[in-house]
């Protein structure tokens, strides 16, 4: 732990100090298969670093990629195995230890699974104590010679000092008396008294030096000690005498006193005078402490137990005014377990419930202390759940300093617990308090007188009627009140009941409803999202069968068309081919015939005469094989260019296609061609006549008239004539004379038919 100097900084904090000792040094552990492994490394003595084991449910989380395997975290300050108990106080809560002589509240708690080693932190053992004894040490080390040595003046209440009158005094005197004989009954020994502690206080911290200024040796202390436990969460006292079989265990209240600090009611104090009688008080409780032999742990802890310390700074006179309380209270608790690898049945598993739901509570507690360490965030912090955590409550709000050790052991077996508890400690550790702590002058003190009512007052201010007003201390100690204040208290709490009850039970339903409507709202949205990822899904699983289905019904098709045409190649057997072929199978088989015939013939003479028959046979079989072969070697020769030729014809059948149809267009082209000629020719032939009718006309008109037979005309035979008689066979005589204007017309057209 590292006590930081609390005037350097403004607020004070939950210090965790980590002191993983206990399995590396554990002889006598019951958990005998533990197995000590490397899973904690101390990195340096603020660091430590946890390394998963194989079989821990970290690394199979890791494994599945939830998590990690190695963790870090920082404390305050860190001790290793070998450090011994001196040194532990000497770094750990000395501090804190001055800062009580001096008038602060302190709260020191262990926290860690079981069988780390939280009890022998606190108490160690008879011959080398833990910081407890090693605390009041240093406290009548630091009182010397100023401790006030009556007993009439004990802590009342949460803050208050009760006057005993002699009768209580002498009550007290038995009391004491009482509890010590007892132990000397049992015949115990003490476990840790001073004279088996090695000197651990240094002269500098003893009170008279620091912290009172120059009127310190008006002052003069009473100590006073409690010890009790919290099991299943009912508190016992621990220093009650333990009651026969038949009797129970008195339980004892948590109640609030007038500024909201909460105390066990009817706890007994007792007053010390040395470390030595704080150590027998301390075996004294330890015997009535509820412990169990578990798989783990064969003396385990099965309730959280608290030692406190309350020093009285009163005036040194003989009947001396009480300046101010404080308290130090160091808790020893419980060890968190996991219960099935604990095998915890029965009683025991009833105990670990209680257990690890307070320090559920504790935990939730100290994170929601840190979260309010945000000021946007919602500041409830659940004290009032657990009765641990409502003890602790003033020191977490400012009534003092806390704080925390870790322990922790390096057994690969309760790895998982053990990082579960360094999560823990880690959010503790960012818990910071901006409350100040405060000293004697915290709240003041009052005296109060047998029956309750107060003597004296410091501050004026309170009295019965403001804590009858203050409707927070629902739970405040009635017992101090006269019983009409009491029947008045009842009749207001009766209608503060009626009416919260109203209002809580309209608060549950308008929870409901809103609960409702959230469910219902959040219900619909997730049916929403899963029908449209239902559709999703199930389209993209159509499409994909789809395109699967079509590549499935390619390569079928593919497969079915390959293997079609290599049987096709196999097989195929054109059938020229095949008559080719039977008719040589024919003719081997009638040469087999002719053959078997001779063979037949030939039996009648001799061997020699068969065996010669028999080899020229074979040889002609040889040569008619051979034969076959060259045939069959001539069929594909033939063959191939069979069906080269084809392919030949095929192409030439479409050249020749093609050409005739050039030729037919030609052809159709010449016969229009020809036929426009001879429409030609039939107009010349008609134009000569015409001309030569014409001529014949001009002549008669030019000569005069004779005899009718003189004048009759020669026909001539022209080119023209030629032609008609060639085409038509006769000469024909044209009547009509076509007009000159038309036959310019048609000899203008002749270029543009021949050209054609
Ligand atoms: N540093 C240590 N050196 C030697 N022995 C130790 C050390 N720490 C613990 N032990 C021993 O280990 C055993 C278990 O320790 P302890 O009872 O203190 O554990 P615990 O954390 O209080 O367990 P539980 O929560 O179950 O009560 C005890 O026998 C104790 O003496």
């Amino acid at each position: 732990m590292d006590c930081k100097d609390e005037a350097s900084v403004s607020s004070s904090e939950v210090n965790s100090v980590l002191d993983p000792s206990a399995c590396s040094s554990v002889t006598d552990a019951p958990d005998s298969d533990a197995v000590v492994l490397d899973c904690v490394n101390i990195e340096n003595s603020e660091t430590v670093s946890l390394q998963a084991p194989k079989d821990s449910s970290t690394m199979r989380n890791c494994e599945r990629g939830i998590g990690q395997s190695l963790h870090k975290f920082t404390f305050t300050r860190i001790f290793g195995p070998d450090t011994t108990q001196p040194e532990f106080f000497e770094g750990t809560i000395k501090d804190l230890v001055n800062s009580f002589v001096m008038g602060q509240n302190g709260l020191v708690f262990t926290y860690g699974v079981t069988n780390a080693g939280k009890t022998f932190t606190i108490q160690g053992s008879p011959k080398d104590g833990g910081i407890l004894p090693r605390a009041l040490d240093v406290l009548f080390s630091s009182i010397q010679g100023r401790r006030y040595p009556r007993m009439n003046l004990k802590p009342y209440l949460g803050n208050d000092v009760m006057k005993l009158d002699p009768a209580q005094l002498k009550q007290e005197e038995a009391l004491k008396n009482a509890l010590f004989s007892s132990l000397k009954e049992d015949g115990l020994k003490t476990s840790a008294s001073s004279s088996n502690l090695k000197p651990c206080v240094s002269p500098s911290v003893n009170l008279p030096v620091s912290g009172y200024g120059d009127d310190q040796n008006l002052f003069q202390f009473s100590t006073w000690v409690s010890f009790f436990e919290i099991y299943n969460e009912y508190v016992y006292d621990l220093l009650d005498p333990f009651p026969s079989k038949n009797q129970k265990r008195s339980v004892l209240k948590i109640c609030d006193d007038q500024s909201g600090t909460s105390y066990v009611k009817d706890l007994k104090w007792f007053n010390i005078s040395s470390t030595d009688e704080a150590c027998k008080i301390l075996q004294i409780g330890n015997k009535s402490r509820s412990l169990a032999s578990t798989r783990m742990n064969h003396q385990s802890s099965r309730s959280h137990s608290i030692f406190t310390v309350r020093l009285l700074k009163l005036s040194s006179d003989d009947d001396p005014i009480v300046h101010g309380v404080s308290e130090m209270s160091l808790c020893d608790l419980a060890g968190s377990e996991r219960c099935n690898k604990t095998q915890t049945v029965g009683e025991r598993l009833k105990e670990a419930g209680n257990i690890n739901t307070s320090l559920l509570i504790l935990g939730k507690c100290i994170a929601a202390l840190k979260q309010s360490q945000n000021p946007k965030k919602n500041n409830y912090v659940p004290f009032r759940e657990s009765k641990l955590t409502r003890l602790f409550q003033p020191f977490f709000c400012g009534r003092g300093k806390a704080c925390m050790i870790v322990n922790i052991n390096q057994c690969a077996s309760t790895y998982d617990e053990t990082l579960h508890v360094m999560k823990f400690s880690a959010v503790a550790k960012q818990v910071v308090q901006t409350i100040q702590p405060r000293n004697f002058d915290f709240r003041s003190t009052r005296i109060v007188g047998k029956d309750g009512k107060v003597i004296t007052e410091i501050d004026a201010n309170v009295s019965i009627e403001d804590l009858l007003s203050d409707d927070e201390d629902e739970e405040m100690d009635f017992s101090i009140l006269s019983q009409e204040d009491l029947l008045k208290k009842i009749e207001e709490l009766k209608e503060k009941l009626l009416a919260e009850r109203q209002s809580k039970l309209i608060l549950e339903l308008q929870i409901r409803k809103e609960m409702g409507e959230a469910m219902y709202q959040q219900m619909v949205d997730l049916e929403e999202n899963y029908s449209r990822r239902f559709e999703d899904l199930k389209d993209a699983c159509e499409e994909q069968l789809e395109s699967r289905l079509d590549m499935y019904k390619r390569a079928i098709k593919n497969h079915a068309y390959r293997q079609a045409t290599e049987e096709l190649d196999e097989n195929y057997v054109s059938l020229d081919e095949f008559q080719a072929e039977q008719e040589k199978v024919e003719e081997r088989d009638n040469r087999i015939k002719e053959l078997e015939m001779a063979l037949g013939r030939k039996e009648y003479s001799g061997e020699d005469d068969a065996s010669k028959e028999l080899n020229v046979m074979c040889q002609t079989l040889d040569a008619v094989t051979k034969r076959c072969e060259e045939s069959n070697q001539v069929i594909a020769n033939l063959k191939a260019r069979m069906e080269n030729l084809k392919d030949e014809m095929a192409l030439n059948k479409e050249k020749w296609s093609e050409e005739n149809k050039m030729l037919k267009q030609q052809l159709n082209l010449k016969e229009q061609e020809a036929k426009g000629l001879q429409n030609l020719a039939e107009r010349a032939i008609r134009l000569e006549v015409s001309v030569a009718e014409l001529q014949a006309e001009v002549d008669e008109c030019r000569k005069p008239f004779p005899p009718a037979e003189a004048l009759e005309p020669k026909p001539k035979k022209s080119l023209f004539s030629n032609i008609r008689n060639t085409m038509t066979g006769t000469p024909k005589k044209s009547k009509s004379v076509a007009p000159v204007e038309d036959s310019v017309y048609m000899l203008r057209k002749k270029p543009l038919l021949s050209r054609k």
